[in-house]
């Protein structure tokens, strides 16, 4: 009823010359005519079959574990000592800025959580102190949304505060429905540019007198798609949520590079870059991606694609923080190191305008 297979059952030569053999596909092919033809025994062709796919689905493993390595970006392992240096993060009770802020205090800053929602950012500030012991972790409220928090934001800190060494421009919204900010701009242009570029200019005297000082600004490679639209800046023509975010991604870098410029000399840095592609909240409104029938079904791509918010948060703290960027400003980085961003002659145009309207719009100059 049984039977028993021996080891002189198994042809090893013929293993041998199949594991040789040209590609998986045709092996199996071969190995299925030689099972029907009665060709090859029952125990060489078990055996066989256990080579391949082991051997696969093992090739398979390390390819998927390269690739996720790769994906996950450059790391910023450089050792800094933050102590006495005083920090702001915009919209960090989650995703990358909150992750940044988690690092800032470890390396002993004091950090400024500027959100929109006290509460949510109470409950990311206790968790950092606990996970950090560092006490000097700040909860404030900050609406980019709204110029008037702004500026209550901007006044209070400095009540607090004659030092601010890194101001990082975190907070983004990304693919919403047409919605306006309490003063009346696109909230995508609105929250992702003018309110960081208001809230920028309101601390430059801080960031002067604090000097060595540094401006990060989060951008997105999404910035090249975007055109800055100068015939309908805050998009009353037409809108279209894709193209609204990635023309405030492309002012993140024409501000940046337009700051640069202006602080030449001042000992104030500014640079933009890209995080990489992160799995955060930011997505809630993109269709499809934004549901949770959406994440479950992608979960193994995101898994293997997609950084972690950890590694997300690796170029805002390079940027940040390395020392061999001391003197280096109007630069776009992503995994950790300086990246080409589109034509100089055109880009110059836009930041020139976009400035002069984003200082009309806020009623900011400097
Ligand atoms: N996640 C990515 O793949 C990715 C890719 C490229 C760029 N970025 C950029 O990185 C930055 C951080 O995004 P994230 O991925 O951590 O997303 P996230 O949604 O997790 O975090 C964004 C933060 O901004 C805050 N915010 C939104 N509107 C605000 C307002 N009006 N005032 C104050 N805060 C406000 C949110 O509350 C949240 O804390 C954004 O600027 C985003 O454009 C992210």
């Amino acid at each position: 009823m049984f039977q028993v297979w021996t080891f002189q059952d198994v042809d090893i030569a013929r293993i041998k010359k199949w594991v040789r053999g040209p590609d998986l596909a045709s092996r199996h092919l071969k190995l299925v005519e030689s099972r029907s033809s009665g060709e090859m025994s029952a125990p060489t062709d078990y055996l066989f079959s256990t080579l391949a796919y082991g051997s696969a689905s093992a090739l398979s493993v390390i390819g998927i574990y390269f690739i996720r390595q790769y994906m996950q970006g450059g790391q910023f392992t450089t050792k800094t000592d933050e102590t006495g240096r005083v920090a702001i993060v915009t919209g960090c009770n989650q995703g990358i800025g909150k992750e940044t802020v988690l690092e800032l205090a470890r390396r002993g800053a004091t950090v400024y959580m500027a959100c929109r929602d006290l509460k949510k950012c109470e409950d990311a500030r206790r968790e950092i102190i606990e996970a950090t012991n560092n006490e000097n972790i700040h909860a404030r409220e900050l609406d980019l949304g709204s110029m008037k928090s702004i500026r209550n934001f901007a006044a209070g800190f400095k009540k607090e505060q004659n030092k601010l060494h890194i101001l990082i421009n975190n907070a983004g919204i990304m693919d919403c429905p047409k919605m306006l900010t309490e003063d009346g701009f696109e909230m995508q242009i609105g929250v992702n540019h003018m309110g960081h570029f208001l809230l920028t200019l309101l601390l430059l005297d801080l960031l002067k007198s604090s000097a060595p000082s540094r401006v990060v600004v989060l951008s997105s490679i999404a910035h090249r798609f975007g055109r800055i639209k100068r015939d309908d800046l805050n998009s009353e023509k037409s809108y279209d949520r894709k193209m609204a975010y990635c023309q405030s991604k492309l002012a993140n870098i024409l501000f940046t590079r337009e700051l640069a410029k202006r602080l030449r000399g001042t000992g104030v840095t500014v640079n933009a870059l890209h995080p990489g592609v992160v799995n955060t909240e930011l997505f809630r409104n993109t269709p499809f991606l934004g549901s949770r029938f959406g994440k479950l079904l992608l979960a193994p791509f995101i898994w293997i694609f997609i950084k972690t918010v950890r590694n997300g948060a690796q170029t805002t703290l390079y940027a940040a923080l390395d020392p061999s960027l001391e003197n280096v400003s109007g630069r776009y980085f992503s995994d950790c190191k300086p990246k080409h961003v589109g034509s100089a002659p055109q880009y110059d145009e836009d930041a020139e305008f976009l400035w002069a309207e984003s200082e009309k719009w806020t009623g900011v100059n400097i």
